[in-house]
């Protein structure tokens, strides 16, 4: 069985609306998975939903061999899934340290070792570990947000659009940052708007469309597909 495995999941917002239409995927252990699609085809609630973050309507989602749809994203957590969302990822009144610390709330002790480990990763936030989250860049920040997110050592990281409004230098940046931690041996879920670049880097991708799945194969055979590049990467 995948690390996680989504099937035949339907999941919204509020009491009855309905994004996601009987959605399947997996990732597998240590496997870079890129999800990508138009405008509001649902990638976001895809994950906010592994994450017990949207109504849950069917299907059945499975991490690490347990059934997980419906549950809280308080319990989720212990069980080795790391989620960084787009926005508000950081404590702005916090220090980049003390946001690290949360990371790691559900412990009784913040892990050292960890600690370290994404102060090593991440030289910047070594650099500023006394600033005020609120006070770094956009990149920093979401940097910021994957750190703290890789305290609790997932064995799965979902990021959402992790490139978001960064610079181009700082978008190649990211995407290493994202290589590396996978070639660690943590899987990755990802959502990416710059999405030839995302495939060009993942193992697998799906093309989510309207809620539902559309294509799934190898990024390389998604970048290479004629009906793929013409309708969802630009040509
Ligand atoms: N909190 C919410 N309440 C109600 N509807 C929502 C909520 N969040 C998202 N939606 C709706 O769900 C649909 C899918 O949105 P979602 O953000 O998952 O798409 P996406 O593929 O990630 O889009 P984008 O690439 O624009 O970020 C959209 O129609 C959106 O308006």
């Amino acid at each position: 069985m995948a690390l996680l495995e989504v099937d035949g999941l339907d999941a919204g917002y509020g009491e009855d609306l309905q994004i996601l239409n009987n959605v399947d995927m997996r990732v597998e252990d240590g496997e870079y998975v890129t999800i990508v699609g138009p405008n509001g085809a649902g990638k976001s609630t895809v994950m906010k939903s592994v994450f017990g973050l949207t109504t849950y309507m069917g299907g059945t989602v499975t991490f690490d061999g347990g059934e997980i749809q419906g549950d809280a994203p308080e319990d989720i957590i212990h069980l080795g899934l790391g989620y960084v969302p787009q926005n508000d990822n950081v404590f702005p009144t916090l220090s980049v340290q003390e946001n690290l610390e949360m990371g790691a709330y559900i412990l009784d002790e913040v892990p050292e070792d960890a600690l370290a480990e994404v102060f090593d990763r991440f030289p910047i936030l070594d650099e500023r570990r006394d600033q005020k989250a609120g006070t770094m860049s956009g990149g920093q920040q979401q940097m910021l947000a994957m750190g703290r997110a890789l305290m609790l050592d997932p064995d799965l990281l979902m990021l959402d659009e992790p490139s978001a409004g960064l610079a181009p230098d700082l978008v190649a940046e990211m995407f290493d940052k994202v290589d590396e931690i996978n070639e660690s041996g943590t899987a990755i879920l990802m959502v990416e708007q710059n999405a030839k670049e995302a495939l060009r880097r993942c193992d697998r991708g799906y093309v989510l469309v309207q809620g539902g799945n559309r294509f799934m194969d190898t990024g390389d055979a998604l970048l290479a597909d004629d009906e793929v590049r013409q309708e969802f990467l630009g040509g």
